[in-house]
Formats: structure tokens, sequence, C-alpha cells
């Protein structure tokens, strides 16, 4: 029986402007995104028949409106297939906190299914697809760290530096909708050019205001701020400070107050799934020879 595995990474919005509102109310907007080396692992085995089979080891998720069971629909119906597939997820990424989780496993999705069930779809298809399953799913399909603009689909490579983060969850909830509707939002950023963008000049337009609503965000930037260079990610309410190495990543997570959840984990900026992908074909092209 043939099973792919893979994972499914997060990622950090390394900064976050708003340029503008399009006609839809949607945002248009500048980030640049970078994977981390922590992830969701997914399974995908072929079955005799054409079923969409999906375990999730969260109960929580565990429902036939998760974006990986979507994201199979999608290619299912987009490409005719008359084949089917068993998913297993075994969510490990804190999910709702801006890290992109769902997106990542929507996207490992399209890519896994795309192999298994043979369609050759290009990678700018698979982007296309996702883009209508979430802003952030075509980052993830093309697996470089980029630039982006539009509401994330305009995407061009970078390389920016990869240093050792300390993530932190603070367990709250935010309304990603509500955070876009709010009166106070900063919307008129100047737009940067991409060549020459820095991180010191730039910033999450949405701290701000999730300071304001959320004090316990708050705080926690308030805390990690006296350790490294401090930023939400995405709406929040995770939040990542960026270290010169591990040791020292690991030194400021040993003093985190316990009511938080934080992790350390290094910047990436190819995306392991698309790593792993590459190796399995030429894996195969090696073994035919
Ligand atoms: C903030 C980011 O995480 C940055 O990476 C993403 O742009 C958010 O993307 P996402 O989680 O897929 O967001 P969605 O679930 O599509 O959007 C939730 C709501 O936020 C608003 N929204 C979202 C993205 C955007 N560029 N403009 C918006 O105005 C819309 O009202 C939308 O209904
Ligand atoms: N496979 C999945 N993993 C996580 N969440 C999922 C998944 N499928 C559907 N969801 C739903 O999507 C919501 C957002 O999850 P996700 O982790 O993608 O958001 P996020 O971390 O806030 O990322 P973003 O930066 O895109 O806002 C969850 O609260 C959950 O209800």
């Amino acid at each position: 029986m043939e099973t792919l595995v893979l994972p499914a990474p997060a990622k950090l919005n390394l900064f976050l402007h708003i340029t503008g509102r399009r006609a839809d109310g949607y945002h248009e907007l500048q980030s640049v995104f970078q994977f981390l080396d922590l992830h969701d692992v997914l399974s995908f085995t072929r079955i005799s028949s054409i079923d969409i089979e999906f375990q999730c080891s969260d109960a929580q998720l565990d429902t036939p409106d998760n974006l990986v069971v979507r994201a199979a629909q999608l290619l299912q119906s987009y490409q005719r297939v008359a084949q089917g597939v068993r998913i297993i997820l075994d969510k490990r990424l804190p999910y709702g906190g801006g890290l992109g989780g769902g997106s990542s496993d929507a996207a490992t999705t399209l890519l896994a299914l795309n192999q298994l069930w043979e369609l050759n779809l290009t990678t700018d298809q698979l982007a296309e697809l996702g883009l209508q399953l979430g802003a952030d799913v075509p980052v993830f399909v093309r697996g470089h760290a980029a630039f982006a603009e539009g509401v994330g689909e305009r995407l061009y490579p970078v390389q920016p530096t990869s240093p050792w983060y300390l993530v932190i969850d603070p367990r709250v909830h935010i309304s990603t909708a509500e955070l876009f509707q709010h009166s106070e939002l900063k919307r008129d950023c100047v737009p940067l050019a991409r060549e020459t963008w820095q991180q010191q000049t730039t910033q999450n337009v949405f701290e701000p205001l999730v300071r304001q609503l959320y004090p316990e965000v708050a705080k926690a930037l308030d805390w990690l701020v006296e350790y490294a260079p401090t930023r939400l990610t995405g709406t929040g309410a995770c939040l990542f400070g960026a270290f010169e190495s591990q040791e020292l990543a690991r030194a400021a997570l040993a003093r985190m107050p316990a009511q938080w959840n934080g992790f350390v984990a290094r910047g990436l900026n190819e995306s392991p799934v698309c790593q792993q992908l590459r190796q399995a074909s030429t894996d195969n092209l090696t073994n035919q020879d």
C-alpha cells in the first residue's frame, strides 16, 4: 500500500503592513513569510474507494470541514479524480494563533495528492487552487520564504536571516475578521520596495490594536521584548522573539511565565515539505535508472 508521510510547517509574518482596501472589503497587504522547523505531520494512503477518509489527533479538528478535507475535495473535483485517499493528521502546531497551520496542512494535502494521484498539476495551478482555501495557502505550496503582496497571493522569494525564535502562544483567542474591521486599524502604510525592505523599519500593524484589546498578549509582548526583538505573527495571538542562538532562546523559554505555551524553533527559508517531495522524486528517478 502506498503511503506518503509529509510535514506541514508553521509560518511567521516577519512584518505585516496594510497598504489599502479592495472593493470587496479585503485588505491589500505587504508581508514577509518565513517558515519554522516546527510542523504538523500528515500521512496519505491510497484506498480502493473514491472516499476521502480523514482522521485527526485533535478531536476538535476531526471534522469534515477541516481544511485538509476541503483541499482534497477541491482537487478531486477540479481534476475529476476517480481515486480516494485516507489522510491522518497528527496536529502539533497551535491553531488560530497566526502560525498558519491550517493553511499549511491544506497546502501539504494539495502537494501530496498531486503526487499520489499522479495529476501533474504545476505549482502555479496548485497555488491558485490553494488561494480558494485561504490567503496563506499559496506560500506553503510554493515553499520559499517570500515577500507577499495583494492578499498574500503575489509572492517573491526572499532570503531573510534565519535566527532562532522563541514563539509564545499566550493562549488567547483573537478574531481575525474583527481586527480587520476595526476602525483604528492602520490601513495606509507606504508601500515598501521588495528589494530594499528592512525588518527594523517595519511593523505588524495589528500590534497596537491587539495590545489594546487583549491585555494578556500585551503582557507577553512586554515580557519577551526584554530578551529579544519581538513581533506578533499574523493577527496574533502568537508572538515571536528573534535570538542569535538556540541556547539564548532556550534560556529565555526557561524563564517564561507558566501560563503561556512557548517553543523554540529555527527560521527556514525553504519549506521542508517541498524539500522532501523533491528528494522523493529524485529517489524515484534514481530507482528507475
Ligand atoms: C493575516 C494573515 O494571517 C497574514 O498572513 C492572513 O492574511 C489571514 O488570512 P486568513 O487567516 O486566511 O484569513 P481569512 O480567514 O481568509 O480572513 C478572515 C477575515 O479577515 C478579513 N481579511 C482577511 C485577509 C485580508 N487580506 N483582508 C481582510 O479583510 C476578511 O474580513 C476575512 O473574512
Ligand atoms: N487542519 C487545520 N488545522 C488548524 N486549524 C484548522 C484546520 N482546518 C480548519 N481549521 C480551522 O481554521 C482555524 C484557523 O487555523 P490556522 O491554524 O490556520 O490559523 P492561524 O494560525 O490563525 O493562521 P493565519 O495566520 O492563517 O490566521 C482554526 O481555528 C480551525 O477552526
